[in-house]
């Protein structure tokens, strides 16, 4: 500053204009030089030891001042730049464009709150980020907030308070300024109602209000670039308003009534403007003024003013362009410095608040002059007007008008009961109230008799015209610098929390991902080995069951007429005895088979819920199989042995001999005497009755013996019946057994029911196979989509980490510069002073210091 402020022992004349263009502009080539200093003599750079009049003095000030300006507002620009202008090439190399442009891809999370975790608030001023930074450690942090769109209001109310560290406590996400979004449910506000909303109307609404703040931001610059202020005159009905605009004017422009009078917003302006012609342009509510054109306004002369604004519902808002009458440095509009207009708006009240709120947020709105009747102090509204307006341009000049009308022993109460209310609505203005709020009479200015009055409203003039000249920085560019560090400050919040949220999301999905992965593999691993496992099991059981079957029936078969299967009654039931028989042995053999089926039924359950417990140990709950009813098994017509097997019963089944060793006896007797042949052999013994007859015939002789045949005959005939009928009940379960044998041996009886059985049992096994290779696919495929989704969102959620990462950084690098521009406006003819004195100071006290 000292270098900047007083070089020693030289005077350089430097251009203003100059002065600015060596200030990089921060604008690129679309920024010319700055203008404001045009207009401005060639400034002197201020040396304390040369003798200046005052007036010199007070010029160098006012272009120090200028310069300041000027550096600041190239600075604001700049920031503006970097914060939302697109740039060429590289359109989204602003971070709040870029932000936009990824919330579309992958939906920011909106801070919101959870009613029963309500924790105690901080500090408004207090911002989100140091509130965290100035925690004292990890388990009072705050609490992540939940996915806005993961949690629904009825879900809220059953939440249990988790130990999560808390990331937005309700003050901070109410703390939203720019960015807030605009929801309004019943008694929910609007950071609860986040809660209820998808994740994309979210992202929607956030989107429409980047765009919007985008655009604020655009129109700041071009505001900020603008040489004109404009002066905003508001306050209650009646309130003076009207009045207190000609007083500033020292003449009656507006119409001041009694009643209720001003209908439309009255912008009065220097004539110099239009061609130095007084008159008044009408504009009908929808029209876009444009003073070049006529049909965008009606021209009316001044003195017809009052009939436009007062109840008048054609026009909404009205230029007013006069001649100002008093000299350069006494006027207000014409003032050889900045452009400046007062609007005088209509009084507050509910059907005009909103516009008015509305018109005050309006960024070529520099100054806001809040009037209020000292005799009503601050109404509900209007304390909500200004609770809005500070908002934004941070600073309210508040004119405490009619106070003539308060007796001079209440005047103090009255001050200190408004600056009380001041303090509450708007903590800035009430820091500078000395300049920024004033108790005056307005009505007694324009005419000038009361002296006392004349010079009150002279100090708020004084302290309104600095207010929007020389602290021009603090009226026109700390909107832009209050909106810009709000907006920073939102995104810095939101960079903040969706970092805080990808490293928490990371972290939940590494988590789920070690948990998954690893069984996602082993289930790939084990599939072939269960299914394996499952074909050697129905295999294994298909082999038992078939040799079981075979075993049984074969050996059934086998031993057939091991014993009598049926009760013999007689010689004349041989018939139904061997009928009784064959029936008897065929069941029996149906009986195994039935056995065989029996046991493949059994060892078929045991496999099925050996194959289940597979299922359920790979697979968990997962395992889904149909329910198996083993008494299903062979339940299909079975096979009737009776009818397959066709065995006629003949005469031989009722006789039973070797026909190995008889055949030729039954080919050379005849049958009836190989019948007593038999009997007689069978009755005496083979070998004793040949040898017998022999002995006979020789004993006898030949006669003797030819007398003896006939009764030997006979007696070997009754010999012969006597064995067949004594050995019928054996003869006709061997001869049965024998053909059954047979038959059921040419049919391949027991290979073909084993092999129906074992099939039988494959069969049914391949369900609860199908079931769990089905479900090891399924789990297989559920599985590696949730890890292969698990992978990507890992991926986003690391790309999402760096990127909001670089936002925060970007954010809080970009507010940091903001904040540090110094718009106050000091007193630079006084630094100068002290610091010339400090230097010469430091010169007397160097013993080698030049001369
Ligand atoms: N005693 C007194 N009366 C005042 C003062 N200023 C204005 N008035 C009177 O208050 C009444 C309303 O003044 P206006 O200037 O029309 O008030 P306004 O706020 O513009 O009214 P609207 O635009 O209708 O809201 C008029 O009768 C003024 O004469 C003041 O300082 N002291």
């Amino acid at each position: 500053m000292a270098s900047q402020y007083a070089p020693r022992h030289q005077a350089r004349s430097v251009s203003p204009s100059v002065a600015a263009t060596r200030v990089d502009s921060g604008y690129g080539d679309s920024v010319s030089s700055v203008s404001d200093s045009e207009h401005l003599p060639p400034m002197t750079i201020f040396d304390p030891s040369q003798q200046r009049s005052e007036h010199e003095r007070k010029q160098w000030a006012s272009h120090v001042n200028q310069l300041t300006y000027n550096q600041n507002r190239i600075a604001l620009g700049r920031s503006i730049n970097h914060t939302a202008v697109p740039h060429i090439p590289k359109p989204e190399s602003n971070f709040v464009q870029e932000f936009q442009r990824k919330n579309t891809q992958w939906p920011a999370h909106y801070p919101s709150v959870q009613r029963q975790h309500a924790t105690p608030s901080l500090p408004r001023s207090q911002t989100f980020i140091d509130e965290y930074n100035n925690l004292p450690g990890p388990s009072s942090r705050p609490q992540i907030p939940k996915r806005a769109t993961t949690t629904s209001l009825d879900e809220q109310a059953t939440q249990k308070p988790t130990s999560e560290p808390r990331l937005v406590t309700p003050q901070i996400a109410e703390d939203f300024n720019v960015l807030k979004l605009d929801l309004k449910l019943g008694a929910l506000s609007p950071s609860e109602l986040v809660h209820s909303l998808e994740k994309s109307s979210v992202a929607s609404l956030l989107d429409g209000k980047i765009s919007q703040s985008i655009k604020h931001l655009l129109a700041l610059r071009e505001r900020i670039e603008d040489t004109s202020s404009k002066v905003l005159i508001t306050g209650d009905v009646n309130a003076g308003k009207s009045t207190f605009c000609n007083a500033l004017l020292r003449r009656r422009v507006l119409p001041e009534d009694q009643q209720p009078c001003t209908s439309a917003f009255c912008e009065v302006l220097d004539a110099r403007e239009n061609g130095d012609v007084e008159e008044v342009h009408a504009i009908k509510e929808g029209m876009n003024y444009d003073r070049h054109d006529e049909s965008t306004y009606d021209v009316y002369p001044l003195d017809q003013l009052e009939d436009i604004v007062v109840d008048n519902d054609d026009y909404h808002q009205v230029k007013v362009y006069v001649d100002d009458v008093r000299p350069v440095d006494e006027s207000f509009l014409r003032n050889g410095v900045v452009d400046i207009s007062l609007i005088d708006a209509p009084g507050l009240n509910t059907d005009s608040m909103k516009t008015t709120a509305v018109f005050a947020r309006q960024e070529e709105i520099d100054v806001v002059v809040y009037v209020v009747a000292a005799e009503n102090h601050f109404t509900l509204s209007a304390k909500e007007f200004i609770w809005n307006a500070a908002n934004e341009k941070a600073y309210i000049f508040i004119v405490v008008n009619r106070f003539d009308n308060i007796r001079n022993k209440g005047k103090e109460k009255c001050q200190k009961a408004i600056l009380e209310q001041v303090a509450a609505m708007s903590p800035q203005t009430y820091k500078d109230a000395q300049e920024l709020v004033h108790f005056v009479s307005s009505n007694a200015v324009v005419d000038g008799k009361d002296a006392s009055k004349v010079k009150d409203f002279e100090v708020l003039e004084e302290a309104l015209r600095s207010f929007v000249l020389e602290k021009r920085a603090r009226s026109k560019l700390a909107p832009a610098k209050t909106y810009l560090l709000n907006l920073l400050s939102d995104i810095e919040t939101l960079a903040f929390v969706n970092k805080e949220m990808a490293v928490n999301e990371l972290e939940r999905i590494r988590k789920e991902l070690d948990e998954i992965s690893p069984a996602y593999e082993r289930l790939v691993s084990v599939r072939q080995e269960v299914s394996d496992e499952c074909d050697k099991t129905i295999e294994g059981v298909a082999a038992d069951v078939y040799k079981h079957a075979r075993n049984g029936i074969s050996g059934t078969i086998s031993s057939l007429d091991d014993r009598p299967v049926v009760t013999y009654s007689g010689i004349l039931d041989a018939f139904g005895y061997a009928e009784a028989t064959k029936q008897a042995m065929l069941q029996l053999v149906q009986t195994a088979v039935t056995a065989s089926e029996n046991y493949a039924r059994t060892k078929t359950t045991e496999s099925v819920s050996s194959i289940a417990s597979l299922g359920v140990l790979h697979l968990g709950t997962d395992y889904v199989h149909r329910a198996f009813r083993p008494e299903f098994m062979f339940s299909r017509k079975r096979d009737q042995l009776n009818k397959t097997v066709k065995i006629e019963l003949d005469f031989t089944d009722f006789l039973d001999f070797d026909f190995n060793s008889q055949e030729s006896l039954i080919a050379g007797g005849g049958m009836s005497l190989t019948l007593a042949t038999v009997a007689t052999s069978q009755f005496m013994g083979v070998g004793s009755w040949i040898d017998g007859l022999w002995k006979v015939g020789n004993l006898l002789g030949f006669r003797n013996a030819k007398k003896l045949i006939i009764p030997a005959v006979v007696l070997a005939a009754a010999g012969t019946g006597y064995y067949i009928l004594s050995d019928l009940p054996k003869a006709v379960p061997r001869k049965l057994a024998k053909k059954i044998r047979k038959q059921l041996a040419d049919m391949d009886y027991v290979h073909v029911n084993a092999e129906r059985i074992a099939n039988q049992c494959r069969k049914v096994l391949k369900f609860p196979s199908e079931d769990l290779r089905s479900g090891f696919q399924r789990g297989i495929e559920k599985q590696g989509k949730a890890v292969k989704e698990g992978r990507q969102k890992a991926k986003d959620s690391e790309m999402a980490e760096k990127y909001f990462g670089n936002l925060l950084r970007n954010a809080k690098q970009q507010r940091t510069t903001v904040s540090e521009l110094d718009l106050e406006p000091h007193n630079v003819l006084e630094q100068a002073q002290e610091e010339q004195a400090q230097t010469s100071q430091t010169q007397l006290e160097n013993p080698f210091a030049e001369i």
